[in-house]
């Protein structure tokens, strides 16, 4: 038996690194995903290592079971139902699991991927060997939430075949989990994200595990019913750059200076409220609609501002905002910026003509334009029955 789970990436319209220190951000799921599959070896295979494999990266990594169990001796069978973080010794270990595999130096950032995977994998499963293999359709490392992506494919798959979930095996196709299993998925998924993050606020896992527009204020989620749609043009930088060491000089800058960073959290979290009163209040005509847009694109550029004294912007961010405002459009980083992803509100009169030009300048400049679909399914799990288990 084989399961799969896939986990949405996501935007977020306001409020990034601010929800970190407890304000409100708004985010929305998008239609690329993370795909994780798991699956046991039966007897004949007489496999017992741990195995992960990285399709995109084109790199499997193997444990074998016993020596998981020497460096982690803590990780029982029948496993834990309650989800935990990773102890600072255990880490240790887990690390040094991950060091051993020799990752290429160009891709030694998957070694934190692979921390949070061993941690899932042994809390969620103990000592069981398995194969599980990862695709995504999201770009690592750039802002639209890849790595609680694969937090929460990856915790979903591995509680589909634990107790803790109940799987409808007769059925076919995505199924959406309920709402305990999507929060014991979010709860774990958490733990993951704070392997690779360090000090992650949750919206990233939570707005990849329920999916839609949400609100995310000090780990509370509000479900926003959007009421008009919102275009927005994604364009990758592709300049490479860490969350962790982001989010960690935000509080850097923050120990050097409390007042004036708290006036500048203050104003995000009134940014993003108003943010999602906007989008939640009913557009009946195109005049009203278009009234909505140049607010957001206002509180857009306002929460730029406040990006760039939070000191995680980029020369390369600053390019694309200027590309966008010749055609008189807004923009803003999303994620965690210092590289990475910035947005562009399309507005629905928009011509096709002047979106067509302005991706045309951006991707000259080297950068990688696509339009988002907003605000979908969250997480979702498959079941296949495969003729050998
Ligand atoms: N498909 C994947 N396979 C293995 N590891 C992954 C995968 N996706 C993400 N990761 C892990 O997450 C890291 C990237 O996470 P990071 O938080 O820095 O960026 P992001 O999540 O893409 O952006 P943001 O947090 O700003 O939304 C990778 O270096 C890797 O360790
Ligand atoms: C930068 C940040 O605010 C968003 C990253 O997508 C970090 C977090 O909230 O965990
Ligand atoms: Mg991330």
């Amino acid at each position: 038996m084989e399961v799969r789970a896939r986990a949405p990436g996501k935007i977020i319209l306001s409020g990034e690194h601010a929800v970190v220190h407890g304000t409100a951000a708004v985010a929305a799921s998008i239609d690329l995903y993370t795909y994780a599959s798991l699956r046991f070896p039966t007897i004949s295979d007489g496999d017992d290592a741990l195995k992960l494999h990285l399709k995109d990266a084109g790199i499997e990594f193997s444990w074998p079971i016993e020596k998981i169990k020497d460096a982690l001796p803590g990780s029982s069978s029948p496993v834990s139902s309650t989800p935990k973080p990773c102890p600072p010794d255990s880490l240790k270990s887990i690390a040094a699991l991950a060091e051993e595999q020799n990752i290429p130096e160009a891709k030694i950032g998957l070694a934190s991927g692979l921390a949070a995977f061993l941690w899932l994998y042994t809390s969620i499963q103990g000592y069981k060997p398995a194969t599980m293999v990862i695709t995504s359709e999201l770009p690592l490392g750039s802002g639209l939430g890849s790595s609680a992506s694969f937090c929460v494919s990856v915790a979903a798959a591995l509680l589909s075949l634990s107790e803790s979930i109940s799987l409808d095996i007769g059925r076919q196709g995505w199924m959406s989990p309920d709402e305990d299993d999507l929060d014991l998925i979010n709860q774990w998924a958490f733990q993951g994200e704070k392997i690779i993050h360090g000090k992650p606020s949750g919206i990233d896992n939570t707005v990849s595990t329920y999916g839609n527009v949400i609100k995310f204020k000090s780990g509370n989620l509000t479900r926003i019913q959007s009421q008009m749609p919102l275009k927005m043009l994604v364009t990758n930088t592709k300049v490479g750059r860490n969350t962790k060491a982001l989010v960690a000089g935000v509080s850097e800058r923050t120990l050097r200076h409390p007042d004036a960073m708290t006036s500048v959290f203050n104003a995000v979290d009134s940014i993003s409220n108003e943010l999602a009163i906007i989008i939640q209040s009913p557009a009946l005509d195109d005049l009203s609609i278009t009234g909505k847009e140049e607010r957001i694109e206002e509180l857009m550029e306002m929460n730029q501002g406040l990006l760039q004294c939070m000191g995680v912007s980029h020369a390369a961010i600053e390019t694309v905002l200027r590309t966008t405002l010749k055609y008189k459009l807004a923009s803003k980083l999303t994620g965690a910026g210092g590289g990475g992803c910035v947005l562009t509100l399309l507005p629905t009169l928009l011509s096709n003509t002047i979106a067509d030009k302005v991706m045309a300048e951006l991707e000259s400049c080297g950068f990688e334009c696509s339009i988002a679909g907003t605000g979908g399914k969250g997480v979702e799990i498959c079941s296949e029955v495969s003729l050998d288990s």
